[in-house]
């Protein structure tokens, strides 16, 4: 039997292979433990799934082990995004919610996110015991289940409507007024995942010219990944120039991560449009509180936050981390360069959806191009160059240990100033620039991420680093 992990982000396993019927109930016998060990027994579990390969298939599975245990289940009635299963979490006073999502992952790969009452993503220390009691169930084979027409019966089961909630509440968050008179036209790409129609209906709720693309279900995501990042968004930017479109919006498969495309089919970086929402809540919005990062993501932040008076948070890779911090209170903005943030007043959850009315509203605020805006924004903090190198080594754990021990002292021509070992390591160079090397923990990969004061030192660093793989023979 395979070996079920909760990783940065929930457990993600091929279908059929580790990702089975037999598994998946064995997880929702897990949580219906967990949830009963803390005493949350009374109140009702969500269940949610986006648009993959038996999504609704493995959600039902959930629903019928959660309810043989006695929990009141709420089956959302279509996929969905998971930061509006989140959302729900809090609206229904749920327990959690379980989530059938592997996010971004290619369409052979399903999963299952666990969602706390507080709406956000689990700590390490639910996960690990959710791990304990998945063991325990193995071992025990004490998984218990019974039909869904029974779950109705015993009025265990009920299929709930979420999205008219959600968006109701989106419509709190995002300033529709400002939408409804600008001049904006906006391309959006759902990539084929649950995001479908969420960012495109309340566009043209509000009155903004937008058109959607890959808004159908498909659990082969038309032969590409649902990953919004500048790889995998061409059409989106072929869409966006043909059509001489303002702005390119796009999520992931669960709609947790946002994507941009400025006019000129050009891609923003998660750490670009961080640093732009962070200028359009102050300046726009007038919105005060900390600002949390995690330590792979962009120090322009830092930067504003201390022209604007702001505390800075860093926390370890994964939303989990910015999501805990956000729970403390007072947090303007949290987010990481892989895609994820979310905002004051809202769920400790990443929400793509969100994020990209949020850009399209600051357009309408500003009535530039996101371009433009960003250009305004490096004329008044100065711009910092970025680059992230992901790489498969032979001995990835090895190779990782032994930099996280003994980092080099120069990288390039630049001297390491400080050494940090938050998660990973990361080298805080001369000038400002710095380096952080970290292994994934939702890939087998090693992760290198730079950030330099100007283009021509980020080349220096990325020379410097493909020299060590070169020595190495990969
Ligand atoms: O770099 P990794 O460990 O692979 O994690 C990358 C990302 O994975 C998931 O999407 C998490 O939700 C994110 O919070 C995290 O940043």
């Amino acid at each position: 039997m395979t070996t079920i992990r909760f990783g940065t982000d929930g457990w993600r396993d091929i279908i059929a292979d580790g990702f089975t019927v037999e598994n998946v109930r064995i997880v929702a016998q897990a949580i219906a433990s967990y949830t009963k060990e803390i005493g949350q027994q009374e109140q009702p579990v969500l269940v949610g799934h986006d648009t993959r390969f038996l999504g609704r298939r493995f959600a039902e599975e959930v629903a019928a082990v959660l309810t043989a245990n006695d929990i009141r289940t709420y089956l959302v009635n279509e996929a969905a995004p998971t930061p509006a299963v989140a959302f729900g979490v809090k609206h229904f006073a749920a327990s959690g919610a379980i989530m059938i999502t592997a996010s971004h992952n290619p369409p052979e790969y399903n999963g299952i996110k666990y969602i706390p009452e507080y709406a956000g993503p689990a700590t390490p220390v639910i996960t690990q015991r959710l791990e304990e009691w998945i063991s325990e169930t193995c071992q025990a084979k004490s998984v218990r289940t019974i039909s869904l027409a029974e779950a109705k019966a015993r009025k265990l089961l009920q299929v709930i409507v979420l999205r008219p909630h959600y968006e109701a509440h989106l419509r709190r968050m995002v300033n529709m007024d400002v939408l409804k008179n600008s001049s904006l036209s906006v391309v959006v790409d759902a990539m084929h995942g649950a995001g479908m129609g969420y960012v495109s209906g309340f566009l043209s709720e509000a009155g903004v010219k937008n058109v959607g693309i890959r808004e159908v279900p498909d659990a082969a995501f038309g032969g590409d990944l649902p990953e919004p990042n500048d790889k995998h968004l061409h059409l989106l930017k072929k869409e966006v120039v043909e059509r001489q479109a303002s702005l390119g919006l796009a999520n992931d498969g669960d709609a947790d991560r946002f994507g941009v495309v400025d006019r000129f089919g050009q891609y923003i970086t998660p750490n670009e449009a961080l640093v732009l929402l962070t200028y359009h809540l102050r300046k726009n919005r007038g919105l005060s509180g900390r600002i949390v990062r995690t330590v792979a993501t962009t120090h322009l932040l830092d930067r504003m936050a201390k022209h604007y008076g702001l505390e800075l948070v860093e926390t370890p890779v994964g939303f989990k981390y910015v999501g805990e911090e956000m729970r403390k209170g007072d947090v303007l903005i949290g987010g990481e360069e892989s895609g994820g943030a979310s905002i004051l007043g809202h769920i400790p959850e990443k929400d793509g959806v969100l994020i990209n009315l949020l850009l399209a509203e600051m357009c309408a605020y500003e009535n530039k191009g996101i371009d433009q805006i960003l250009r305004d924004v490096y004329e008044q903090f100065g711009e910092l160059f970025h680059t992230r190198l992901d790489m498969k080594l032979p001995e990835k754990d090895q190779w990782i240990q032994q930099m996280i021990a003994n980092p080099p002292a120069l990288i390039g021509p630049y001297q390491v100033l400080e050494i940090q070992r938050v998660d990973g390591v990361k080298l805080l160079l001369e000038e400002g620039h710095w380096v952080l090397i970290r292994p994934s923990g939702t890939e087998p990969l090693v992760r290198i991420y730079c950030e330099a004061t100007n283009a021509t030192a980020l080349q220096k660093l990325q020379d410097a680093i493909r020299e060590w793989f070169l020595e190495i023979n990969v």
